[in-house]
């Protein structure tokens, strides 16, 4: 107890993985054979971080998924490999994204999510950096969120603590 554990960073490790899966009886997938009683690991960063599929990966471009405003069919859908693969495919999926969907619009028509600054009005950048791991997530980082509106400050001043 009292150990502090040292998670390596994304950017050092490259290589997260998807959840490895056995094949009982042996398989092919594009001309490779799979024997029987291997362990299959699906390159689930590789495969989200496709330059062909996604130029420039690693900028934050949501709109490289639309076109005329709508959902471009001829992007790859991250959900081939977000999710999982096969038959153990997540089975929550419908549901995070649902959930993941409301939670973001909701939160983005309430605030204002902008880069902090600091004690002499510079804008602090944001590092970039993940911390590597069966999930991944941003190292701890600060922004600034404001209020849209003041009907935004007025519903938010008039939940009761339990609600928030
Ligand atoms: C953004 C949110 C989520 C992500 C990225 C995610 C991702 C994954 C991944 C990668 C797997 C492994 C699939 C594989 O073995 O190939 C998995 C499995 C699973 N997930 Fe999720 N998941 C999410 C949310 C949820 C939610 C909300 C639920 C339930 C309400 C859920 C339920 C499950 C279950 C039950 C499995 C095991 C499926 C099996 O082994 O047959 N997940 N998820």
């Amino acid at each position: 107890m009292g150990d502090s554990i040292t998670v390596p960073r994304l950017q050092e490790v490259k290589s997260v993985l998807a959840i490895p899966h056995f094949v009982a009886v042996e398989d092919e997938y594009r001309g490779y054979r799979i024997p029987a009683q291997s362990v299959v690991i699906g390159k689930a960063w590789a495969i989200l971080h496709d330059k062909d599929a996604y130029p420039e990966p690693d900028e934050f471009k949501p709109e490289r998924f639309l076109r005329d405003g709508k959902l471009n069919p001829e992007v790859q859908d991250p959900e081939i490999a977000a999710f999982g693969f096969g038959r153990r495919i997540c089975q929550g999926r419908h549901m995070a994204t649902a959930s993941i969907w409301l939670a973001i619009s909701s939160m983005l028509a309430a605030f204002k999510i902008t880069k902090p600054v600091d004690e002499f009005g510079e804008t602090i950048e944001p590092t970039y950096e993940y911390l590597a791991g069966l999930i991944c997530a941003p190292v701890p980082f600060k922004c600034s969120v404001t209020p849209r509106s003041l009907q935004t400050t007025e519903a938010i001043r008039s939940l009761n603590a339990h609600e928030i």
